[in-house]
């Protein structure tokens, strides 16, 4: 049986709050059950707002930082030190963290365009990296807790209504994204599905109908967001602009 939840929050920053109270729940009990946590962060307004909000929560010393394992579910194919990346815009998290002793080495990016030829390239690096920190032959670690941004359009990660997607495991790049920057590198939405729990993260009232849709019907093409389903867990954690058309 999955769980499927909608938690309506407030406003964006009561949601970003609850969210970051959650994950730091949610790692602790990951790791008192196996040792380690995985963890997928993602950008945009309201991913960025949970991260600071758990860099400030002092509940965040309850958790063994050392045990936790950061991945992107998405990356814009940038310069390295570009303000687009979103390993920049989540600096702050974990410079705040690593005096709580998180390893960097746990932090995993995507390549960027310092390093990389290509987002094609990168994207075969990430997808090795995945199988590296995988056990048993695995495509990946079991994400614990794989959060997600959903743009107005649903789309989730870098994976964009009636764009690139695949059904192969692992991460793809992604060329002419409807939203700037056009080159990206994304988990596939296979991937995604494998996580323990998926968290969407969704404010504002531009959400809405999307929102909705992806509540309505499975449609991976045209709306990404309703093909998203964890293993154990589907929350969608919203603030109440976004719930208005529910
Ligand atoms: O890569 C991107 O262009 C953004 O990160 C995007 O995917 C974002 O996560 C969603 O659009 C939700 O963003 P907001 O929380 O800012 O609405």
């Amino acid at each position: 049986m999955i769980a499927r939840q909608i938690v309506i929050h407030e406003d964006a920053n009561a949601t970003a709050q609850g969210i970051a109270a959650r994950l730091i729940t949610s790692i602790a009990d990951a790791i008192a059950a196996r040792g380690v946590a995985h963890v997928v962060v993602t950008g945009g307004s309201l991913g960025i707002a949970t991260l600071v909000a758990v860099a400030q929560n002092p509940a965040n010393i309850a958790v063994n930082w050392s045990a936790v394992h950061f991945w992107w579910g998405d990356e814009r194919f940038v310069a390295a030190d570009s303000a687009d990346r979103n390993a920049v815009q989540a600096e702050p998290l974990f410079a705040a963290l690593d005096s709580l002793g998180l390893e960097r080495a746990n932090v995993h990016m995507t390549g960027d365009s310092d390093s990389y030829a290509s987002a094609e390239d990168a994207a075969a690096a990430y997808t090795q990296l995945l199988a590296e920190e995988a056990s048993d032959g695995a495509a990946n670690p079991v994400f614990d807790v794989l959060m997600l941004g959903m743009g107005p359009d649903s789309h989730v990660a870098s994976l964009f209504p009636n764009h690139t997607r695949s059904d192969e495991l692992g991460a793809i790049a992604v060329h002419d994204s409807p939203k700037p920057p056009p080159h990206r590198v994304s988990l596939t939405m296979s991937t995604i599905n494998t996580a323990r729990e998926v968290w969407l993260l969704v404010s504002g009232a531009e959400k809405a109908p999307a929102l909705a849709a992806a509540q309505h019907e499975v449609n991976e093409l045209a709306v990404p967001a309703s093909a998203v389903q964890g293993t154990e867990a589907t929350r969608w954690l919203i603030d109440r602009s976004a719930a208005t058309l529910l």
